[in-house]
């Protein structure tokens, strides 16, 4: 039966660069969609499309409208401070509605074929073992997994399969029994969490104060704390108090390797219900957290940077950990940052948002200084003891070979020899980064990418980081056939090689893309530095953050002497995070830490101004700097990116575009500049930096270039608060 005030007209956001919303009608046959729920539209003349209800309305300026072709929920998945959030962001980030709402929803939802979020049921056995022997003398395979499942439960009927094929039916058979039940989600009965009886340090007390004075509004807080400090025993702890008053917590961490850690530190500690959301999921995984989250099923997320747009019931905080981690900015498509959407969404909710680091961005220090963020500073270690020693070793005067010099590797064996981990941090994979001739200079270059190629050993083979685009490795040199092609320059591969012949029966453990690829993995080697046996680690920026491991006494830095030639002006800024962050690793439980960095450069007084004042110190006479110069934070920046086969059309296209601009007073531009890689797969990349004194003047302009310059044959994109220039 129709309603009386039945609307005719639905607004849709879709993806689509072009509108914000468009009409369709309301058929009589179906009832009235949710305002925040999934409808199926058909959009151009024959795709069909997934579109999220935004309004109803009883006319159109348009005639003719097409009709909503099904309803997919009957109930919202995004409510109305969901959608406002989605809101503010396509407004700040200058994309459509659709567009920022289709980045943020899981695979799963954006089907058109709108098949039911596969819940995973997780069984466990009810009665007792005598009553179930008795019970089943007849069924030895449903005695078998009952017996299974009451030592190793709650598991999925999937986790029985090495059991019997048809474990599934068998758990049914078990329910229909009374001897088994289904749960959808794995409830970790913590009927009494784990407590370590920690006595808190002044610092993490005073901080805990703090969070539970502003627990219910909106504030953003700094917890600005050294390495070492016990941040994640603050979080544990609000989290518990958040939990007393039914609310949940969401939090985000740079990378979905520290996922699983900060999952067991919390799930032990908390009586409640935890998920951890990030890509290595299945699209149903996604889909199920999100649902879960939404009906109040799950208190604690753990997630990584898409994970800022799960729907909650009742969301009580988010805390972002590693606050300065370039991670949290998206860098393709909608490229928004995970940290500034926190914010945003603490605003709109009213609930506090916690920015954890040891090494906070100059963004937020520059908040915290100016009193906009609550400062909560952790400055003495849990355990006391000082921060690593730091020794800048002369590369010059050191010769490395495979990466490490002969003094550095005595280091590393003493350390080994007194039962401790070594870390050796390099941010490279591969053998080596370059090939080069020594008789013409010839260095092998990607044939698609402005970039050389890395030497890959265990492959042979030449590799471009950028594209992927593998190469053969030439016998002779393809510019003047010598046979004096030689690799130069080291990579993880390179020192996990010199380690494992210099220490033979100490294991070399590597974290880098090539090594680690999976989740597993990655437990995997975790579990091997854990076991606690004298190792050493070798890792890219996967591992400089974050981890605590306890033994790891020694940290050996490698080749960041790059970032001294840098033409981002937050060059510095990220190699002051990195060392501090990675230097942080050792040192953590009962022994002293010590750092040896190798540079060519042990004089530059970028490393005494941070070894010797600190990096709070540090950053603020950057920031003095930044100001002068007219630089974020003190303004704000926007980057227009664009690419194309022709480099001449790109440049004429960008340079219009600077015309554009030229009057106007508020904003300065910048280029056509040809960006950090300057060709990526057979694309020439260009950029104009734009920079403003005012967020609003900058986002006027974009918007009118957006609008003027709608030329379909260049693809273009604009990055606001961009976090590098590649
Ligand atoms: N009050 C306390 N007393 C004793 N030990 C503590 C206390 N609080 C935390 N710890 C322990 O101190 C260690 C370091 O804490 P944690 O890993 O939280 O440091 P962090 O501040 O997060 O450092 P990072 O920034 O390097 O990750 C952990 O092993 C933790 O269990
Ligand atoms: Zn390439």
């Amino acid at each position: 039966m129709q309603k009386p005030n039945r609307p005719d007209v639905v607004q849709v956001a879709l993806k689509i660069p072009f509108a914000q919303h468009l009409d369709y009608q309301l058929p009589e046959h179906l009832s009235t969609p949710p305002v925040g729920g999934r409808v199926l539209v058909n959009l151009g003349k024959n795709k069909t499309v997934v579109g999220i209800v935004l309004s109803f309305s009883d006319h159109s300026s348009f005639s003719k409208l097409k009709p909503i072709q099904a309803i997919l929920d009957e109930q919202a998945i995004l409510n109305e401070a969901d959608l406002t959030l989605f809101k503010q962001a396509s407004k700040y980030y200058q994309v459509t509605l659709g567009e920022m709402i289709f980045t943020a929803l899981p695979a799963w939802l954006k089907k058109t074929a709108n098949k039911p979020i596969p819940l995973q049921k997780w069984w466990r056995t009810k009665s007792t073992l005598e009553q179930a022997t008795e019970r089943l003398q007849a069924a030895p395979k449903q005695l078998e997994i009952y017996q299974y499942l009451l030592l190793h439960g709650p598991l999925t009927s999937q986790s029985l399969s090495h059991i019997s094929s048809s474990a599934s039916q068998i758990c049914k058979q078990l329910a229909e029994k009374n001897l088994a039940q289904a749960e959808e989600l794995c409830l970790l009965a913590n009927e009494a969490p784990y407590d370590p009886g920690f006595q808190l340090t002044a610092d993490q007390d005073a901080a805990l104060k703090q969070l539970k004075q502003a627990h219910d509004k909106f504030n953003v807080m700094l917890l600005d704390g050294i390495t070492g400090s016990g941040k994640t025993e603050v979080y544990i702890q609000f989290i518990q108090n958040l939990m007393l008053e039914n609310k949940q917590v969401l939090v985000l961490v740079p990378e979905i390797g520290l996922t699983p850690q900060l999952f067991q530190e919390i799930s032990q500690r908390i009586k409640g219900q935890m998920a951890v959301l990030h890509s290595g999921l299945s699209d149903g995984a996604r889909a199920r957290v999100w649902h879960h989250a939404k009906t109040g099923l799950i208190d604690v997320v753990v997630a990584t940077r898409s994970g800022i747009f799960t729907p909650f019931k009742n969301l009580g905080a988010i805390l972002i950990d590693e606050e300065h981690d370039l991670s949290y900015k998206q860098q393709d498509g909608t490229r928004y940052s995970a940290r500034d959407l926190a914010v945003l969404r603490g605003k709109i909710n009213d609930f506090p948002v916690i920015l954890g680091s040891a090494t906070p961005s100059f963004e937020s220090l520059n908040h915290a200084i100016g009193g906009k963020y609550k400062w909560l500073k952790l400055r003495s270690r849990t355990n006391n003891n000082p921060m690593p020693s730091i020794t800048l070793q002369n590369a010059l005067n050191n010769k490395p070979s495979k990466g490490l010099s002969l003094k550095t590797l005595h280091k590393i064996e003493s350390h080994l020899a007194n039962g401790n981990q070594v870390l050796v941090f390099l941010n490279r994979r591969g053998w080596s980064p370059k090939l080069i001739c020594n008789e013409c200079s010839w260095i092998g270059t990607c044939d698609d990418c402005d970039a050389y190629l890395t030497y890959h050993k265990h492959l042979n083979l030449l590799k471009c980081h950028h594209c992927d685009r593998r190469y053969t490795l030439p016998e002779f040199c393809p510019g003047c056939g010598s046979q004096h092609v030689e690799t130069l320059g080291v990579g993880t591969e390179k020192i996990a090689d010199g380690l494992s012949q210099h220490f033979s029966d100490t294991p070399i453990i590597r974290f880098d893309r090539d090594a680690v690829k999976t989740p597993k993995h990655w437990q995997n080697n975790l579990e091997a530095v854990r076991s606690g046996n004298p190792c050493v680690i070798v890792g890219t920026q996967m591992l400089s953050k974050g981890h605590d491991f306890p033994l790891l006494s020694l940290v050996v830095v490698v080749n960041v002497d790059n970032s001294f030639f840098s033409s981002d002006f937050r060059a510095t800024e990220y190699l002051a995070q990195l060392l501090t962050q990675v230097s942080g690793r050792a040192g953590r439980a009962d022994t002293k830490g010590e750092v040896i960095i190798q540079t060519q450069f042990p004089d530059h007084a970028f490393f005494h101004a941070l070894f010797d004042q600190g990096y709070e110190s540090f950053a603020k006479s950057q920031l003095t700097e930044r100001q002068e110069m007219q630089f974020p934070p003190y303004t704000y920046l926007a980057i227009i990116r664009a690419q194309h086969r022709d480099a001449s059309l790109l440049d004429h296209f960008l340079n219009d575009m600077v015309v554009f601009c030229e009057n106007n007073e508020q904003v300065s531009v910048l280029g056509p500049l040809p960006a950090l890689v300057a060709k990526k797969q057979k694309l020439h990349r260009m950029q104009l930096i734009l920079n403003a004194n005012q967020r609003k003047a900058l986002h006027l302009l974009i918007y009118q270039l957006k609008k003027q310059f709608n030329d379909k044959s260049i693809q273009w994109f604009v990055d606001i608060d961009p976090v590098s220039f590649d």
